[in-house]
């Protein structure tokens, strides 16, 4: 599928930055929008529903599920967590830049829906950091940071599927990583774009 808008996909196990790290770009670029999950999760302390996720009950995200409401839905954590259709379709067509915070089953079948999609990987520098991290946050109890770093080891395996990886140790840094790469993107898309109209123009392609 084309679409005039970038897509740029971001995962990361739970703890790495990946939140903070998109939420500092969106302060710096206007262009980047989020895209909202539906999750059935709990909320956590500061966290609005429509803000951060939309907060469902088991049954609503079956009816979407059903309704084939989602482009991507998968178990994270035990829980579910998924994508809907207006959360990116509308707005790419509109051509905005939407960046969607997802897990790594999530990205994959991002990449197979919209195949130009940017897939970026957030690692922590190293696991020591990862677990402080987790509990300097302050927002999970200790059996849910203990599954979140179990589950880390299988989620970095897969970072070598994505198109970026960037290690975030020195915040600033990984936040210019990440920005190079949206730039850049953007560059490669424009001129693709310049390409393929010249060339249905040559053709008389209408
Ligand atoms: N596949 C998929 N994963 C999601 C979605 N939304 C969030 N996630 C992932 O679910 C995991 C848990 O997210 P969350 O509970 O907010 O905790 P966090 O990882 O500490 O931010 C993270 O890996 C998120 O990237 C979604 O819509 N689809
Ligand atoms: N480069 C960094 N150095 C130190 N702490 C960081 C860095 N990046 C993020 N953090 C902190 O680590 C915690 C987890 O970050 P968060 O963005 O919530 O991770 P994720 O969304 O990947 O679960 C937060 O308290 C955040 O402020």
């Amino acid at each position: 599928m084309d679409y005039p808008g970038n897509l740029f996909v971001v995962s990361a196990p739970s703890g790495a930055g990946k939140s903070s790290l998109v939420k500092a770009l969106m302060e710096l670029d206007a262009r980047v929008q989020p895209s909202v999950s539906h999750t059935t999760r709990a909320p956590r302390g500061q966290e609005k529903h429509g803000r951060e996720y939309f907060f469902a009950s088991e049954q609503e995200f079956d009816a979407m599920v059903q309704a084939n409401g989602f482009v991507e839905w998968a178990n994270v954590h035990g829980r579910r967590y998924g994508t809907s259709r207006k959360a990116i379709e509308e707005r790419v067509a509109q051509g905005a830049d939407v960046v969607l915070e997802i897990d790594y089953q999530g990205a994959l079948q991002i990449k197979q829906a919209f195949v130009n999609a940017v897939l970026i990987f957030i690692l922590p520098p190293s696991w020591d950091e990862l677990r402080s991290r987790l509990e300097r946050r302050g927002e999970d109890t200790a059996d849910v940071i203990d599954l979140r770093l179990k589950n880390a080891a299988q989620e970095m395996a897969e970072a070598c599927k994505f198109d970026f990886v960037i290690i975030n140790e020195v915040f600033e840094r990984a936040l210019f990583d990440l920005k190079t790469i949206v730039h850049a993107q953007r560059l490669k898309y424009a001129a693709q774009r310049r390409a393929r109209a010249q060339t249905f123009e040559s053709l008389n392609i209408p």
